[in-house]
């Protein structure tokens, strides 16, 4: 059972992940005001650029002369340097907030210990460590962010029940080009979901070619990620979904070109490709990429042991032949069934 402060982080925890998507590039943090047992004041990150968490919160509370004897939990330590907007640990101070419970220490270095420092100097009661794994849990994007400078990644794909992404098959024109399902519908707005919540989203050239995908969160809802597209030799042609102009795409390539539908960028194909793209979206703020295959793709993402985080849907049928499934040497996390389908979740350690 949690206890009383674990209750009260638990529910700043499920206020963070309301506004997730839109706060990036700062991570999304929750809090909760207490007063007397009671919550009086609650809040979130607002989207990027608006005020923080913790000033939401204070800025709920109808009754600011209750602050005085308040508690503050808050799912990420309080931010101590001028980004957009001032210091919530000067605010926190100022407002008089006698205790703060804070669910993990911000390894962000330009803030890491030292909104505790200043709240701590001023006389305050800090308990650091509440629902600790929910909390860093919640903010790993950020963290990996600015500590790996590179994306949080999330690799995904369908696999039937004997290892195969797809049947042999060509595909020659832009009408023939749709995904082969292996998953069922619980899964595919599972995966919506999942799209929902990264900032970006990966395929490879021949996915592009064969699927025609659009990677929106239509059976979801939320934002649709950034899509990402590899084509070194522009093969994708613009009637394809991702030159729709609907949602940012950026396409990295070696071409030297110009859209107003798609934004090119050029790397060098002949060395490392992948420490290229991250180093781009490292420079771009994009704080978490799901790569959705195909093959090729994800195995070098696997090869080169670049992934944080994986979901591999496996479906009822079997093709006997096809795209092989990408392996990866490593237990699940855990397993968990949609309906006839079952999804291994693999997280790695950060
Ligand atoms: N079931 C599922 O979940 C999914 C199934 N699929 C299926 O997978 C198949 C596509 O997979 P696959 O054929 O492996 O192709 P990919 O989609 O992985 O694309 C491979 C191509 O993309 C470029 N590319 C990708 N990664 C790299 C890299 N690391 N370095 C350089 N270039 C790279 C290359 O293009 P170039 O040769 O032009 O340089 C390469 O030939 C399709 O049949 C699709 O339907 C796809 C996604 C998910
Ligand atoms: N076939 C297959 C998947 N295929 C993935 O989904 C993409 C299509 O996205 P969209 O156009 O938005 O529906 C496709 O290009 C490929 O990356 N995904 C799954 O979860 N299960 C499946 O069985
Ligand atoms: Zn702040």
């Amino acid at each position: 059972m949690l206890s009383i402060h674990e209750t009260f982080m638990q529910r700043a925890v499920s206020l963070a992940k309301k506004g997730t998507r839109l706060a990036y590039p700062n991570p999304c943090v929750g809090a909760v005001i207490v007063c007397d047992g009671k919550i009086i004041g609650e809040g979130y990150t607002s989207a990027y650029g608006g005020p923080h968490a913790e000033v939401n919160a204070i800025n709920s509370v109808q009754d600011e002369s209750l602050l005085g004897k308040s508690t503050l939990y808050v799912t990420l330590e309080p931010c101590a340097h001028y980004g957009k907007t001032p210091p919530c640990a000067n605010l926190i101070e100022a407002k008089n907030i006698p205790k703060i419970y804070i669910g993990c220490i911000d390894t962000f270095a330009a803030v890491s210990g030292k909104g505790i420092e200043i709240l701590l100097k001023a006389g305050r009661e800090v308990h650091v460590g509440v629902l600790e794994d929910e909390c860093i849990d919640l903010h790993k994007r950020f963290f990996t962010y600015h500590n790996k400078k590179r994306p949080y990644i999330v690799l995904k794909w369908a696999e039937t029940q004997d290892g195969f992404i797809d049947k042999e098959r060509e595909v020659s024109s832009v009408d023939e080009a749709k995904p082969t399902w292996i998953s069922n519908e619980l899964s595919k707005q599972k995966v919506h979901q999942i799209r929902a919540t990264e900032h970006a989203i990966m395929v490879g050239t021949n996915t592009a070619l064969k699927d025609n995908p659009t990677l929106t969160t239509r059976l979801f809802g939320g934002v649709s990620p950034i899509r990402i597209l590899i084509d070194k030799n522009l093969r994708v042609p613009n009637e394809y979904h991702l030159y729709n102009g609907e949602i940012k795409t950026i396409v990295f390539t070696e071409q030297e070109t110009n859209s107003n539908l798609v934004q090119f960028k050029k790397i060098d194909f002949s060395k490392n490709i992948l420490s290229q793209i991250m180093e781009v979206l490292y420079q771009e703020k994009i704080q978490s990429v799901l790569v959705e295959g195909g093959k090729q793709l994800l195995n070098s993402f696997i090869e080169q042991n670049l992934w944080d985080e994986a979901f591999v849907f496996v479906g009822n049928d079997k093709f006997e032949k096809g795209v092989e499934a990408p392996v990866l040497e490593v237990s699940p996390s855990k397993t968990f069934v949609l309906g006839t389908n079952s999804v291994r979740h693999y997280i790695k350690e950060i």
